[in-house]
């Protein structure tokens, strides 16, 4: 049975789609990156899982669960991160952990739950003395709390060091090597590409590329970006329509140009050209992951 299951999961707010039409998979002990810049529709998505919010269309389950018939039973099985999460200054780690662990009704030990979050020796302080990394431990430790089948973290490594990013790395591999599924929402790839199984990027409520950070790798090595100087920038040289052109930046004096078909330089060359602009200088880049999550985040740049 899948960890998590949509279909046509959409959701509109007025004339804003943040979510669109999304269907995804992810299966039990995977550890998917969800990753996408801000306002693509990650916490959106997220908030219909937990029920928080209603589609506008579509559905989605956890774990055989209906999100919005049986909200109730996914609780009891899954542990959450969420965005914007709150913790009480006055109360220390360990009551806060005691309290999860009185919420999912476990029997969880509150300092083996801190330990495992490196706050085996800040329990007994209160929260209010806490850095934001520390909160941030505190919050992932109450997540793990009644050893849930499911794991949904919201921008889980924000606030955290590079210390602190590793250990929530160690924590997600070990929680999807008990069969954990793990759903890690990101805007930073790199933190996505380092501990993920398989990643979704979204942009702008749009699912535009899911699979393995190797089959990533590969969709964008088949692809080169040809960089051309030119004294002037054209207005609109129809580059987009060009088979095998995929994205179009245009620059102050340059031209970046994604291709998939190489073959197709001198054409590209040409219409520049052709539309009134000389080429100084051409240069041809390989493109790395990085590269096709900026090509789907930047905002307004590819056409
Ligand atoms: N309650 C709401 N009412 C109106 N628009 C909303 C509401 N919630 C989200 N949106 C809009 O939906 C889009 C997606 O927002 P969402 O918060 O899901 O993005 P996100 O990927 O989680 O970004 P961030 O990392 O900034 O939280 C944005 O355009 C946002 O402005």
């Amino acid at each position: 049975m899948a960890a998590i299951e949509t279909h046509g999961l959409t959701k509109r707010f007025g004339e804003v789609t943040a979510v669109h039409e999304f269907d995804l998979t992810v299966e039990e002990g995977e550890v998917f990156g969800f990753l996408g810049s801000n306002g693509a529709g990650k916490s959106t998505t997220i908030n219909m899982l937990l029920d928080f919010i209603r589609p506008t269309a579509g559905r989605a389950s956890i774990l055989g669960y209906d999100t919005q018939r049986d909200p109730q039973a996914i609780r009891q099985r899954i542990g959450v991160l969420p965005e914007g999460y709150q913790l009480y200054d006055r109360l220390t780690g360990r009551q806060h952990v005691e309290f999860a662990v009185e919420m999912h009704e476990s029997d969880d030990d509150p300092d083996r739950i801190l330990d495992r979050v490196g706050l085996a020796t800040d329990g007994e302080k209160p929260v209010s003395g806490f850095s934001t990394g520390m909160r941030q431990r505190l919050a992932i430790g109450m997540a793990l709390v009644g050893d849930p089948s499911v794991l949904i973290l919201d921008e889980p490594s924000s606030g955290l060091d590079p210390n602190g990013a590793r250990e929530l790395r160690r924590i997600v591999r070990e929680e999807s090597d008990s069969g954990t599924a793990v759903f890690f929402s990101s805007h930073i790839l790199g933190q996505v590409e380092s501990v993920c199984d398989r990643i979704g990027i979204i942009d702008d409520g749009e699912l535009r590329k899911v699979g393995t950070v190797d089959e990533l790798n590969e969709s964008v090595g088949a692809e080169s970006l040809l960089v051309l100087s030119v004294d002037a920038v054209p207005a609109d040289p129809g580059l987009i329509d060009l088979d095998g052109v995929t994205g179009v930046e245009r620059g102050n004096g340059t031209l970046r140009i994604s291709c998939s078909d190489p073959s197709m330089k001198a054409t590209i060359i040409d219409r520049v050209e052709d539309a009134g602009a000389t080429v100084t200088d051409i240069d041809v880049e390989n493109r790395s992951l990085e590269d096709l999550f900026s090509e789907y985040t930047a905002e307004g740049e590819y056409a």
